[in-house]
């Protein structure tokens, strides 16, 4: 995400600039890279593109010389950290030097800044801003923070000028990986030849030999998939126990690349321990889940089984209660086709983000049914909460003490944040942060 930095003197509004950007609710942003503490930071996402605003005010009062110094360094900071710099001056007080000084440092920077000159409230002070054309700037931009007056112009121009994630952009663009995992013979191979519609060749490999896992591209509903197949241990003759091993090796691998993991079982067999290992990486990677149950065919079944076996599954994968789980047949092509549209919803809410004040308000509301824990003798709080990340939704709630939040209130918060949004087959990643 691309960083927006406030700079200039103190007392020119900064802050104001800062409240006016954001809007009225403030999400506070974890673990910014490189951002401190000490300086105000929030995750803009009520423009087209969402970025972080650093106000970088809060001197103290000193001396002017000082002054000059912190402005320095804040400054620097600021080119060294942000995509985008705004310098505020004062309308009202006019060009000083130290404005001066701060801008002839910025324009060494190399990064888009604009010269924001605030506190132009109406249209009599318009004639203010003429004095800082002698900075030689191309565009000096005169605004009201206090009123909004020229802000959203301005933020035209910033939006256009942020550079977008590359990294992310290209993220988006791109695939969904999907890792097909399971022991051998439970049919993998089969199942991804169902899902690509065709028989894809596969080396012909004598026992015991291995190969590395294979990808297939897939499109479904316009969106690119690739199909990681982490087949590829020897399935005819006997599967030594050593090869069963490395299977869980090859799986492993499979699913660092993917998004979304579907694990395969062999329903003539049932859950073995190895498929309980696999799925168990699958959720402590923060991948998404589906539980494919295949060879259904091969079940004596009457109106009762599927529930019986989800039952039975679901005991054994206790800590996947959120995957969704289909009962197929590769052999037959029974329910396979039902798997693309899974992933497709699944991989979309891995991608997913609530906005805040949904979040804020679902947090209230579970605080309010459920109150947080005592902790040494006083009330942990929890005041507000934000999306931090995706793939896995990962959550931040900001409180006091909220190390005395144990196991139970955290699962309750989860499932209150799973009961509101979904997030069907997805881990949901949730923290505690005390507010400072
Ligand atoms: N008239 C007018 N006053 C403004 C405007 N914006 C801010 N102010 C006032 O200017 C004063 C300083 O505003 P802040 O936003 O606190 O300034 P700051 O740059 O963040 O100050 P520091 O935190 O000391 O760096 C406040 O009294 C604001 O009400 C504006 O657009 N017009
Ligand atoms: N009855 C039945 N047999 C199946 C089904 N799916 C696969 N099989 C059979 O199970 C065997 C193993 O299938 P594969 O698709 O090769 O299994 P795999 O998991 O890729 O095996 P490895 O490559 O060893 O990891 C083959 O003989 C398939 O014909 C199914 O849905 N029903």
């Amino acid at each position: 995400m691309s960083v927006v930095a406030i700079v200039g003197r103190p007392n020119v509004g900064k802050s104001t600039l800062f409240n006016r950007i954001i809007g009225q609710r403030r999400a506070i942003v974890e673990d910014v890279p490189g951002v401190t503490r000490d300086r105000n930071y929030a995750e803009v996402t009520r423009y087209s593109t969402p970025f972080i605003l650093i106000d970088t005010g809060g001197f103290e009062p000193i001396s002017e010389d000082r002054l000059l110094v912190q402005m320095r360094e804040q400054s620097q900071l600021a080119v060294e950290e942000a995509d985008v710099i705004l310098m505020v001056m004062d309308g009202r007080e006019g060009l000083t030097p130290s404005d001066v000084e701060v801008v002839s440092g910025l324009r060494r920077a190399g990064k888009p800044v604009f010269y924001v000159i605030n506190k132009v409230d109406g249209p009599k002070q318009d004639a203010e801003t003429v004095d800082f054309y002698s900075l030689g700037v191309d565009k000096v931009h005169a605004i009201s923070a206090e009123h909004g007056r020229g802000v959203s112009d301005l933020m035209d121009e910033v939006l256009a000028v942020l550079p977008h994630d590359e990294l992310a952009a290209e993220e988006e663009a791109s695939e969904v990986r999907l890792a097909v995992i399971g022991r051998p013979n439970v049919g993998k191979s089969s199942l991804v030849n169902r899902l690509l519609g065709y028989e894809r060749v596969v080396a012909n490999a004598t026992a015991g030999t291995t190969r590395d896992s294979i990808d297939s591209p897939l499109e479904y509903n316009d969106q690119r998939y690739v199909l990681i197949d982490t087949a590829g241990i020897r399935r005819k003759g006997k599967v030594s126990q050593k090869l069963e091993k490395f299977s869980v090796v090859q799986a492993l691998k499979g699913m660092d690349r993917a998004h979304v993991v579907l694990v395969v079982i062999d329903a003539s067999e049932g859950v073995t321990e190895q498929d309980l290992t696999v799925a168990g990486y699958a959720y402590e990677k923060g991948r998404a889940v589906i539980l494919v149950v295949n060879k259904w065919d091969l079940i004596v079944k009457d109106h009762k089984t599927m529930g019986q076996y989800t039952a039975d599954l679901r005991d054994s994968f206790k800590f996947l209660p959120f995957a969704p789980v289909l009962f197929v047949s590769a052999l037959s092509g029974q329910r396979t086709n039902r798997i693309m549209g899974m992933v497709e919803k699944v991989a979309a809410e891995f991608n997913r983000r609530i906005p805040t004040p949904e979040l804020n308000r679902v947090l209230k509301e579970a605080t309010i049914s459920h109150a947080p824990p005592m902790s040494q003798g006083k009330r942990v709080k929890l005041f507000y909460i934000t999306q931090t990340a995706v793939r896995p939704p990962t959550f931040v709630a900001f409180g006091n003490r909220t190390q005395g939040i144990h196991f139970s209130y955290h699962r309750y918060l989860v499932n209150q944040l799973r009961e509101a949004f979904g997030f069907e087959g997805c881990p949901i990643r949730l923290f505690f942060k005390d507010r400072e």
